[in-house]
């Protein structure tokens, strides 16, 4: 695609996803479905250049006004993924020489603002909690997400997936943490891959795959996956279960249990039902009172923890919001709970990095329910081997309290878990 083209695409796909009226990933998808002529190149730097103009908008939005034409335009030139001198063969020369002012600027002369590109309202949350750690989460969010993958261990050895991939030309690394973790080098497509579409491995976050540890399944339980969405965690928990037992995937929305049923067939799990449940109060839910070995509530929640691969969900997102989402937090563990026999587990985790999602709707339950008594996420990740267990974690007496997951410090989405035990 000749330069002037594939910039005035970038352009368009800029002017879209900052109607912020979609999810960023829904609208570059869409994009791409209706413009499918466009190659593998061409996607990255369409998606990528989006990407950066969402993850640098304050800093964008301070350059952009010396600048002429369209602001979308404007936009993508400061956020163009791909060479300078390819760029630079699309512009006119007021453009190129308004590109040479703004990449002049130094950091160090920005105000804060336009620096850490982050809405004022979740600024205070991270400095209280991260302290000096904020600036290099901040970095570290500019950076992007790299892969990670979930070796299915009811299929395949980590070791061999790794091979394979590796003859595949994929470089892939074990995980720091989880034992069934693979990293992988870029974004190569993997859905026709032998190995993926064999059910050996799934693409799963590392963070999501110590959540699924915290709970632990073990072979012939009764489990619930009570927020299982398109069973991420399911599938992880299905295969710590060894396809034994029965693994309830509940969820309000039929179209993401949709998603789970090729991933099923896939990972060869036979003891997963999914199941559509109307609110969380929800018939079924009632009729499992006091039945369940180990409950998993991967609540609704801000996403925040996740904005290395969606930086468009802190311009949609909002303080209101997040109060109103702790609400429907707190009712879903409460109801969750219930489910939990005696001697059985319950497990809450979000992917957002806010006290308000986290320790919060931790602690209240705490209070209101003595008959959970709190689990040490480190402990029951040090007693899987993970190595620095007490890395991972915060909170409590010892530090070890609640999984706390960070970017930055991790190299996963940010995650919180907390764990009981129900008397
Ligand atoms: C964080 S996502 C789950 C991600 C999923 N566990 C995974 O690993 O892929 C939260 C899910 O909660 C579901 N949800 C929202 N309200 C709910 C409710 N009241 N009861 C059960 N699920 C709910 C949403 O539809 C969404 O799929």
């Amino acid at each position: 695609m000749h330069p002037k083209a594939l910039l005035d695409a970038c352009s368009e796909l800029v002017r879209l996803t900052l109607k912020f009226d979609h999810p960023a990933d829904a609208i570059v998808s869409r994009f791409f479905r209706d413009n499918r002529g466009l190659g593998p190149r061409e996607r990255a730097t369409l998606a990528e250049t989006v990407y950066t103009v969402l993850r640098k908008k304050l800093l964008f939005d301070h350059l952009a006004p010396s600048g002429s034409g369209p602001k979308e335009r404007r936009l993508a030139i400061l956020g163009f993924y791909g060479p300078g001198d390819f760029l630079r063969s699309a512009l006119t020369d007021q453009e190129k020489r308004w590109l040479d002012q703004c990449e002049a600027v130094k950091p160090e002369d920005l105000m804060e603002r336009h620096r850490h590109n982050l809405p004022e309202w979740l600024v205070q949350p991270l400095k209280d909690q991260l302290g000096a750690g904020f600036w290099p989460l901040v970095e570290n969010l500019n950076l992007g997400a790299g892969l990670d993958l979930r070796v299915n261990a009811l299929k395949a050895k980590r070791a061999d997936v790794q091979k394979e991939l590796q003859q595949a030309g994929i470089k892939a690394v074990p995980t720091p943490f989880s034992p069934w973790g693979l990293r992988i080098a870029g974004k190569p497509a993997l859905n026709k891959n032998e190995a993926f579409l064999r059910g050996d491995f799934e693409v799963q976050d590392e963070g999501s795959q110590l959540l699924a540890m915290l709970v632990d399944a073990k072979r012939g339980e009764m489990v619930v996956d009570f927020c299982a969405g398109a069973g991420g965690k399911t599938l992880a928990l299905g295969a710590s279960m060894r396809s034994t037992g029965r693994l309830y995937a509940f969820d309000t929305s039929a179209h993401r249990l949709d998603a789970l049923k090729p991933r099923m067939a896939r990972s060869g799990l036979s003891n997963v039902h999914p199941a559509a449940i109307a609110h969380e109060r929800d018939d079924r839910v009632k009729r499992l009172t006091g039945k369940l070995d180990r409950v998993l509530v991967d609540a609704p929640c801000t996403g925040l923890g996740t904005l290395r691969r969606n930086p468009d969900l802190k311009w949609r997102q909002t303080m209101a919001g997040v109060e109103e989402m702790a609400v429907k937090q707190a009712a879903i563990l409460q109801s969750a709970s219930r489910m939990v026999k005696s001697g059985g587990r319950l497990v809450y985790a979000t992917c957002s990095v806010l006290p308000q999602e986290n320790e919060a709707i931790a602690e209240a339950f705490a209070a209101a329910n003595p008959d959970f008594v709190p689990l040490s996420a480190g402990e029951v990740l040090a007693a899987q081997k993970v190595e620095g267990a007490p890395s991972l974690c915060a909170g409590g007496e010892d530090g070890q309290l609640y999984l706390r997951l960070w970017p930055h410090r991790h190299g996963t989405d940010g995650f919180f878990a907390a764990a009981w035990q129900k008397k």
